[in-house]
């Protein structure tokens, strides 16, 4: 097997925004690695810091956040063969306009309105970045927005450059928008809940779209989702975060096969699968922390059935599970002292039953 190259590399992340009165620590030391050619999947439920953690790295923090700690190394090789690091954190926002953003990476978010320009043909903002960037040529530009266009299946690419947003499907317009993120020839493609708003037909052809350019483009990609439906179609490896830190992460079957949190325990019970009604759902009870209070111990402790006396007080560190050089997990549950702790006998079945399926792929 050929040694994997690691694309980005992020080590102790801690991200905070100021809001009235109060600080709220978003991030809490996040460590991150994506290699080329590979798919991460980032889940958890609403707030755990999923997007903040990916607008770092595209330099797009709101104005009222600040960086507090921590490195975002992103290493890419130029056309000669050589190699560049570069940590995103210390770069200007001059810097990340010109380099990073839209360029080596590049991102498509949930709604294709939000991210196009309601006044602008589709030709011209598939042309654009790569006349900013590059200063490729509007012939040029014209012939390369026509390919891209075709290449994530639009049929007619050159009626379609002369419409507007507006005149398109939403999975067109999604179309569109993976379109102009790999205007730029992209290492690494972000992408933020990038089927939520689509029907189900249209999400799979979506998905299918960006493993399909993935390969043919050797892709490193992140998905942030809260589908893990989504997460088991598509990634090599997932990252479970809480409440601003990664509180398990493994390959795709040793997150769905053999999960160790009981955080990860509730949100793969709370998957809904073909056979379950909607109303008789797992929901993990009580609440996410407050971040601008100061966490004592495991931030998941106070909704944890399983949390012991030491989660009050002491934050759990990252344990490494034996015989796997990818799989680790923040809980105490994992250090050799611990009692023994099984998963609900409910999530056990349902995991033989996706075994049996192969439901993660
Ligand atoms: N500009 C901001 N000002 C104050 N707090 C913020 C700001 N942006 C994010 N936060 C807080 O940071 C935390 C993480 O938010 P984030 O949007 O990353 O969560 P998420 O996991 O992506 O959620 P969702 O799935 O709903 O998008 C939340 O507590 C959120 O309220």
């Amino acid at each position: 097997m050929a040694e994997r190259e690691k694309v980005l590399e992020i080590r102790d992340l801690s991200i905070s925004f100021r809001t009235e009165g109060a600080k709220v620590n978003a991030i809490r030391g996040v460590d991150l690695d994506l290699y080329r050619g590979e798919t991460i999947a980032i889940v958890g439920e609403s707030g755990s810091g999923k997007s903040v953690t990916t607008k770092a790295i595209m330099g797009i923090l709101a104005k009222n956040g600040t960086i507090d700690s921590g490195t975002i190394n992103y290493t890419w090789t130029d056309p000669d063969g050589s190699k560049h690091t570069k940590d995103i954190v210390k770069m200007s926002e001059k810097e990340i306009q010109s380099e990073i953003r839209g360029r080596k990476i590049a991102m498509v978010f949930q709604d294709p309105l939000t991210s196009l320009n309601p006044t602008m043909t589709i030709g011209k903002q598939v042309m654009e970045p790569m006349m900013y960037h590059y200063g490729t040529s509007k012939e040029e530009a014209y012939k390369k927005a026509v390919e891209l266009l075709s290449e994530v299946g639009i049929t007619d690419p050159e009626a379609r450059m002369k419409n507007y947003p507006h005149q398109l499907s939403g999975g067109m317009r999604q179309r569109v928008v993976i379109a102009i993120a790999l205007s730029c020839d992209p290492y690494l493609l972000i992408c933020d809940e990038p089927t939520t708003a689509l029907d189900v037909t249209i999400q799979a052809k979506i998905l299918e779209l960006i493993q399909d350019l993935q390969k043919k483009k050797d892709l490193s990609v992140i998905y942030i989702t809260h589908d893990l439906g989504v997460v088991a179609k598509v990634a090599d490896y997932v990252n479970v975060m809480y409440a601003g830190k990664i509180i398990e992460k493994g390959t795709i079957d040793e997150i769905f096969y053999d999960p160790r949190h009981p955080y990860t325990w509730g949100l793969l019970s709370a998957m809904p699968d073909l056979d379950t009604d909607d109303d008789e759902l797992y929901t993990i009870p009580g609440s996410p922390p407050n971040l601008t209070k100061k966490v004592q111990g495991d931030a998941f402790a106070p909704r944890n059935a399983y949390a012991l006396n030491i989660d009050l007080r002491l934050e759990p560190p990252m344990f490494d599970v034996p015989g796997s050089s990818s799989h680790k997990v923040a809980s105490w549950l994992m250090d050799p002292r611990a009692p023994k702790v099984e998963m609900p006998a409910s999530l056990r079945n349902r995991i033989q039953k996706m075994i049996k399926e192969g439901v993660a792929k």
